[in-house]
């Protein structure tokens, strides 16, 4: 247990390749439960490829791993959510009208969702490398209020957004409609959905905009450490089925995150990396379905 919890602060803090060596060389009574940690490694950083192993050899696969990066492409994305002195990462500023949002340049990404669903905590284990960010959760739905903006450098610009549905803020969609329909930097918005639950009749509202819009999002899946295998993996199949059936602009693989256990947040950097245009991916191809976007 203790080994584990050394190795979950391991990877909240260091690049995912090097984790495991830095974990010996600082704790070499643990070799034999490392190499135990090797395959948990894997499934720490592409939590997918575990679960997929519980599926019927018959369902079809094709879609969870359009965006399928090396090791190393996932260490270069790493670097980009590092602070530096010439690399800020830092809170930029918050909105409650559209009016009020800063005019920014660089590339931008949203988080949006039910209230409770996430957000804020995913975007705490994303900076995770930047302790004093001032993230806020929080067990009470309804927590942020405003649309928050984080600026990563010059590189990008990622944002934190109220939730919808119990406890919203009563101005939210026009709030939210107004920035997912106006930001023309916005390269991706992310809609999370509860692990435990999947699609609910809330987020149809999130989703109506997307397409509405235009937009290019992604569904990312929160709280899989809650979620025993065979519940996420049900809610994993019909969340891929609305995908296919009933949405244009959404992109067809599911993201699974832990912000608890740190479970695919490396992957995720990786993808927003590349999905912002910082990040080339060395050694894998993303398959057609992304330029269909
Ligand atoms: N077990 C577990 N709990 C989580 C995880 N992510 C968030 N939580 C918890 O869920 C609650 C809500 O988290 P927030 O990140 O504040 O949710 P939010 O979507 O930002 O909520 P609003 O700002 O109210 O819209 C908090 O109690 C978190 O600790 C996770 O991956 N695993
Ligand atoms: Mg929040």
């Amino acid at each position: 247990m203790l080994c584990m919890e050394r190795i979950r602060r391991f990877l909240q803090t260091n690049s995912v390749q090097m984790a495991a060596y830095r974990y010996i060389e600082r704790y070499p009574s643990c070799h034999e439960l490392l190499h135990l940690q090797a395959g948990k490694l894997n499934s720490v950083v592409f939590p997918l490829k575990e679960l997929e192993n519980y599926l019927n050899p018959n369902v079809d696969k094709t879609t969870f791993h359009i965006f399928d990066p090396s090791f190393d492409d996932i260490k270069r994305a790493e670097e980009l959510f590092k602070p530096s002195s010439k690399h800020e990462i830092d809170f930029f500023t918050s909105a409650v009208r559209m009016d009020h949002a800063p005019l920014l340049s660089q590339p931008e990404v949203c988080f949006i969702g039910r209230s409770n669903v996430g957000k804020s905590s995913l975007i705490k284990a994303l900076f995770s490398m930047v302790p004093d960010i001032g993230v806020r959760v929080s067990k009470t739905p309804g927590h942020t209020k405003k649309i928050n903006f984080f600026k990563v450098g010059k590189s990008f610009t990622l944002v934190d957004m109220p939730g919808y549905g119990y406890r919203a803020p009563k101005d939210f969609v026009e709030m939210v409609e107004a920035y997912l329909e106006t930001r023309e930097n916005l390269r991706k918005t992310f809609l999370l959905l509860d692990g435990a639950v999947g699609v609910q009749k809330a987020d149809m509202i999130a989703v109506e905009m997307c397409e509405e819009f235009g937009i290019p999002y992604t569904f990312v899946v929160t709280k899989i450490d809650r979620v025993q295998k065979g519940e996420l993996l049900k809610q994993l199949l019909q969340i891929q089925k609305f995908v296919k059936k009933k949405t244009q602009g959404c992109f067809p693989q599911l993201f699974l995150v832990s912000s608890l256990h740190f479970s695919g947040i490396h992957l995720l950097r990786c993808f927003i990396a590349h999905v912002t245009g910082n990040l080339y991916l060395l050694n894998t191809a993303i398959k057609q379905q992304e330029s269909q976007e």
